[in-house]
């Protein structure tokens, strides 16, 4: 609905307020829902969004404030805007901080024209040896830029400009090089398997049918899923539309933009914070005007104004990093289907190892299911064994069983690459002191400290805290007496360069020296097959292609087991099912051995006999009878404060003030796992309900009647919790 001048517009602020404000609409503009606006607010100017709501009524008061201006800015359109009000009204977030992941970058970019230089055919009036050295080079008759000009004349720029005052050279404005250029669908379509085939054209008439559609795009570990779901978005291309791919990591995700180029003749535009800030503007301009076909992002790319958005892909869907932690706690899964559903467009989700609530959504027939069964071009699964640590142990102070050494060891000599994965960075998860037993502790956290030797530093991973390693232990004074305890990636790389000390060897981490771009360049290595032997964290778990790698060894298989988590074992799963399966995509068979303490368990049980679907139906059954998610609801609410007594005194009289209701249950307070976070104790309630529950209406209902938080109090609502540390 339009409001006029003198009549009043409600704007939505991008601050942690769920209400809109309302203005004045100023003489000589109108407004409707989805402009994007600049106000004053509380004494400072920010740029909010026109939204729905009692708008377009005359402007009674001549206190209220007037919309300073309308920004030059794409709208939000009307699907983002109910996009926004989804996505809040489901975590519970307020709309305002939904609204401003929507609303990355309005100010219009600087589209600063590319100036070039060109000769006019006019003589300069005096001819020196760098002017002549200048118009040498234009004498090809083309145009050129002034860097490069300066740099093939070898003169300074000051020389271009006195040719361009004399009337001997011209400058020419160009429009800046397009921000995303155009895929091209038709430029290398792959040759699919019939397997494959099959598969992308059930994607393709998904995307032709320009309905909702979800779809469990599963295909074990090699399958070459990506070639199949390219397929659907060339399809996308071809009929003009917008095609968002999610990834997990895709700021190390090289290889899969290479894949792209081949595919389409240019990389995707990537989103993610990587990015540069100005490109960011460009790029979020250029898909509010649909000239950026294909967006390959990150979760915050959900939120991009896309213009005629008709596909969603989210790779390795069962990822957990798809889950926001802070903020507004969304799940990038579950709301590109929500996404999907408010287009009215296909999403579909891609992994070898699926979520099991995707798995449950596919074989009750909500989602469509399209399996790949085997590895592309006939490459077997790894075959997989369990090194029982119970009898087959290393070595006092080693970590690696004889049994995967001597496997490390023919592999190598074999020429092939092996890897060695432990999902633990640093040098040693715990330091203690040999003479009185003290631990090093975080000051802000409930965690040890991890040793980083390379670093020098004894780091928390919760809080970032860090202190140098001290000669002597702090509480006995005792001198050179402190001891590390088990291992981190660092540790498995001394251990490894005492046995292999030739070996071409690099340790894969997130706290990898060089940051990303170092990453990145290692992990190209590692696909090229110029590394012999890669010790990794579940940085390297994820997608990567390694043709070349043909054994994996993991250290810890029950790293992630035994934890309070609910999908423990279906984590384990999968992380055990994506790092074992880079093994054998190349040319030769792969092999995996996981090193446990409990072969029997079903976990390991599943990736010794390769038997997925009993563990699906196992760990689903499992599930349904415990009303665990998919088929129960939860919900987290934490409360948190610098003291430990108020955020205990308040977490209970929060349970106390909750409304009875016989389907839910309300668990708690009880302290969190870590129970001090950044110098906050917390205490947590949860809570469970049937599917069919409204969790959320419960909630708010709950929270508006309760007790109110005071100060240093801070209550953080996480509806289907992932995290449960
Ligand atoms: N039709 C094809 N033609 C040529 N090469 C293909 C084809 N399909 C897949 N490949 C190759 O097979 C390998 C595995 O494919 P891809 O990475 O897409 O598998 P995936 O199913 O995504 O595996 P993962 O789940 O482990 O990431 C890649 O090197 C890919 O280039
Ligand atoms: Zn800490």
């Amino acid at each position: 609905m339009m409001a006029r001048p003198g009549e009043t517009v409600e704007v939505l602020l991008p601050v942690a307020l769920d209400r809109t404000y309302t203005y004045r609409v100023p003489f000589g503009i109108e407004l409707m829902p989805g402009d994007v606006v600049r106000v004053a607010l509380a004494g400072r100017e920010t740029v909010g969004v026109v939204w729905e709501g009692d708008g377009g009524l005359p402007a009674s008061s001549n206190r209220l404030r007037h919309v300073e201006e309308r920004l030059d800015a794409p709208p939000l359109r009307a699907d983002m805007r109910r996009f926004v009000e989804w996505v809040a009204g489901w975590t519970l977030a307020p709309r305002g901080m939904v609204m401003r992941m929507a609303l990355r970058a309005p100010e219009p970019p600087e589209e600063r024209a590319r100036l070039v230089y060109r000769r006019t055919g006019r003589e300069p009036e005096r001819l020196t040896a760098a002017r002549s050295r200048v118009l040498a080079v234009l004498a090809d008759g083309l145009a050129h830029e002034k860097r490069a000009l300066v740099e093939a004349a070898g003169v300074s720029p000051g020389v271009i400009d006195a040719l361009v005052d004399q009337g001997a050279v011209t400058p020419i404005a160009l429009p800046p090089a397009p921000v995303a250029p155009p895929p091209d669908p038709g430029f290398a379509a792959a040759r699919l398997s019939p397997a494959q085939a099959e598969a992308a054209a059930a994607l393709q008439q998904a995307v032709a049918a320009r309905r909702f559609s979800a779809t469990l795009l599963e295909g074990v570990t090699g399958a070459g899923k990506t070639e199949v779901y390219f397929e659907a978005v060339a399809e996308t291309v071809r009929q003009g539309g917008q095609a968002l791919i999610l990834l997990p990591e895709i700021a190390l995700t090289n290889q899969f933009l290479d894949r792209f180029a081949a595919r389409f003749g240019v990389r995707p535009a990537e989103w993610h914070s990587g990015i540069a800030a100005k490109k960011r503007t460009r790029l979020w301009h250029a898909i509010a005007k649909g000239e950026a076909a294909v967006v390959a992002g990150a979760r915050s790319a959900l939120f991009l104004p896309f213009a005629d958005l008709r596909l969603i892909v989210v790779d390795e869907e069962h990822d957990s990093a798809y889950k926001q932690d802070e903020g507004p706690r969304y799940h990038a899964r579950d709301m590109a289907v929500v996404r999907a559903r408010l287009l009215d467009a296909p999403v579909v989700l891609a992994s070898a190892t699926p979520s099991i609530e995707s798995r449950v959504n596919a074989d009750r027939g909500r989602y469509g299911h399209i399996l790949l069964p085997e590895r592309f071009g006939g490459r077997a699964l790894p075959r997989i064994e369990a090194v029982d640590m119970r009898v087959e142990a290393p070595e006092r102070g080693r970590f690696i069983a004889p049994r995967l050494l001597a496997e490390v060891r023919r592999t190598l000599s074999r020429g092939e690459q092996a890897l060695l994965f432990l999902n633990r960075r640093g040098y040693a998860p715990l330091t203690l002191c040999r003479h009185c037993g003290h631990r090093f502790q975080c000051p802000n956290c409930t965690a040890w400290l991890v040793e980083h030797r390379f670093r020098k530093a004894l780091m928390c991973h919760h809080c970032g805290h860090a202190e140098p390693v001290p000669r002597a232990c702090p509480a006995c004074r005792t001198e050179d007496a402190l001891a590390a305890c088990g291992p981190g990636v660092e540790r498995i790389a001394e251990e490894v360069a005492g046995l292999f000390p030739d070996t071409h060897t690099v340790i894969l981490s997130s706290d990898l020296f060089g940051g990303t771009e170092r990453l990145k360049q290692e992990l190209e290595a590692v696909a090229k097959g110029e590394v012999e032997l890669v010790i990794g964290t579940q940085l390297v778990a994820k997608g990567h292609n390694f043709p070349h790698l043909t054994l994996v060894g993991v250290l810890d298989a029950d790293l992630g087991l035994g934890t309070g988590d609910p999908r423990a074992a279906e984590r384990t799963f999968q992380l055990l099912g994506q790092v074992t399966g880079r093994a054998g995509r190349g040319e030769r068979p792969g092999q995996a051995l996981l090193q446990t303490y409990d072969p029997g368990h079903p976990v390991m049980q599943a990736m010794i006999s390769g038997d997925r679907a009993a563990f699906y139906e196992r760990e689903i059954a499992m599930r349904a009878g415990a009303g665990l998610p998919p088929f129960g609801r939860m919900a987290a609410l934490t409360v948190s404060d610098v003291e430990r007594a108020p955020a205990e005194a308040f977490a209970r009289a929060l349970v106390q003030a909750a409304p009875r209701e016989a389907a839910i249950r309300v668990l708690g307070p009880a302290e969190a796992p870590i129970a001090v976070l950044r110098g906050r104790h917390r205490f947590r309630i949860l809570l469970q309900a049937p599917r069919e529950v409204a969790l959320q209406d419960y909630i708010r209902a709950w929270l508006a009647a309760g007790p109110k938080l005071r100060a240093q109090l801070a209550l953080d609502i996480d509806i289907d919790p992932m995290n449960f540390a």
